[in-house]
């Protein structure tokens, strides 16, 4: 794959893995919407990029838009539950969410969606993951982002309220809960700046795309 891989100045030092998840710090958004942060809850996350990027059998999307046939600006690659994770370190992450929003969520989380940012170019327009049951009820999304940072952008459905941007790569941590899928929407916008790739890692329960 031709990625502009920048070496890692501290390539093979760190051990993959993940710190507590004490640190979370929730974002209220309004409208029942809301965002926990960990920056930085996966040590490693160097060497898990380098990993993934190598491991995970990364997929071309094409989407029909209108009377055109248009490629997804980004590589895909989708875990159902049961399905084993490509790399233990993200089935430890998913239990270790799981077992930390248990009473929460009310459920465990159980799929692994992948996307391969593989430069400013990639990116993912505005939507909610309503194709399932986040569309009528609240849930949860996860998401691990290694590499480069990019921003993800949130923005309030109904037009009201400013847009809130978080910059995620190099282990960090969001989780997307309550309301945010149905009135919030979010997207990876593209970018000018020279950026590496950024692999980013949602967990979701199963019913929830
Ligand atoms: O890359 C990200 O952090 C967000 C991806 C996303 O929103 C999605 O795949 O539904
Ligand atoms: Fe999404």
């Amino acid at each position: 794959m031709d990625l502009n891989l920048q070496p890692s100045l501290f390539a093979g030092e760190e051990t993959i893995g993940l710190r507590p998840l004490d640190g979370l710090h929730r974002t209220d958004l309004g409208m029942g919407a809301w965002i926990d942060v960990l920056p930085g809850w996966l040590t490693g996350a160097d060497e898990l990029f380098d990993h993934l990027v190598h491991r995970v059998p990364w997929r071309e999307e094409q989407r029909r838009m209108y009377d055109r046939v248009v490629e997804v600006p980004r590589l895909l690659a989708h875990y159902r539950a049961g399905d084993p994770l490509p790399h233990p370190v993200l089935t430890a992450a998913r239990d270790a969410l799981s077992a930390r929003y248990a009473e929460e969520l009310g459920e465990p989380f159980r799929t692994a969606g992948l996307c391969l940012y593989r430069d400013g170019r990639d990116s993912v327009a505005w939507h909610g993951d309503r194709i399932g049951r986040g569309s009528t009820e609240d849930t949860m999304v996860a998401i691990v982002s290694v590499g480069d940072p990019r921003r993800l952008a949130l923005r309030p459905r109904d037009g009201g309220g400013p847009t809130v941007y978080r910059a995620l790569g190099h282990g960090d941590l969001v989780v997307m809960g309550g309301s945010t899928q149905r009135t919030w929407d979010h997207a990876i916008p593209k970018t000018s700046r020279a950026v590496g790739p950024r692999i980013s890692v949602q967990f979701r329960p199963a019913g929830v795309a």
